[in-house]
């Protein structure tokens, strides 16, 4: 599903460069829960960037479904991300003066999904998740957890090949942060493909397979012997 080889990135501020990336190999089968590991400022955010199709990397190959990602113009890019990617973050990145239904269908919107299909759609992924009481409630009449179910629920309503989350518990407590897991582990069983960015060993023992990076090379990819359930992490 997603075949890296030999990416390399710097960021260069005035006369200086810094090489972030610096030469990563890696694969990803159709099915699998793969967390990526590492120390702040390890390059994490810069792969999944690249991953996500919001950057673009100097040098290697990146091919997403057996497509190439490469020079491609910003409407084809756009017509690829939706397609194949959802996308989770740590802030969660709901629209706040938009309910939990709003927000599940806005992107579907955009995909030019008509207005009935779109709310049956919404509501049946806000049901996934556990959250259709609140599809009429706003952002912030939900708790940390649920705003997370929400923006799960909005990154599926599309049908991606690949779910990309960027520390998807970062900003919440240990017990909801297992629970959020759990969610993606069970979307996982499903078979939907997720990548999760995270510094936190108990989450990544969460996920079926640990790439460690450090100073933007891979040091460990690993299979994780006994995945961790939410009530045993
Ligand atoms: N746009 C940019 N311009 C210049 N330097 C950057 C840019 N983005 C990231 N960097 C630098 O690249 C290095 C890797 O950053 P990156 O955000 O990928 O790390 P990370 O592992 O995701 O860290 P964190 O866990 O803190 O988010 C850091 O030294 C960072 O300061």
């Amino acid at each position: 599903m997603i075949d890296i080889k030999d990416l390399h990135k710097s960021y260069k501020t005035g006369a200086t460069s810094l090489h972030v990336l610096k030469g990563i190999n890696f694969n990803v089968k159709e099915g699998e829960l793969v967390s990526i590991m590492g120390s702040s400022g390890s390059g994490k955010s810069t792969l999944l960037n690249i991953l996500g199709m919001l950057d673009e990397a100097d040098a290697g190959s990146y091919h997403l479904d057996n497509v190439p990602i490469k020079n491609l113009n910003e409407k084809i890019a756009a017509q690829y991300r939706n397609k194949f990617l959802g996308f989770i973050f740590q802030s969660f990145n709901l629209i706040n003066y938009k309910t939990a239904l709003d927000n599940v269908a806005m992107p579907l919107y955009y995909q030019g999904v008509s207005r009935g299909e779109r709310l049956d759609r919404s509501m049946a992924y806000l049901e996934k998740v556990g959250l259709a009481p609140w599809a009429r409630h706003l952002p912030n009449e939900l708790s940390g957890g649920q705003k997370q179910r929400v923006a799960i629920a909005r990154a599926l309503a599309s049908d991606p090949k690949v779910l990309l989350a960027d520390e998807p518990t970062g900003a919440l407590d240990t017990k909801t942060s297992y629970e959020v897991m759990d969610l993606i582990q069970g979307i996982n069983d499903e078979g939907k493909t997720i990548l999760v960015v995270t510094h936190e060993d108990d989450i990544a023992h969460m996920t079926k397979r640990i790439v460690n990076l450090k100073d933007g090379v891979i040091i460990d990819d690993s299979f994780v012997k006994q995945v961790r359930a939410k009530d045993h992490v």
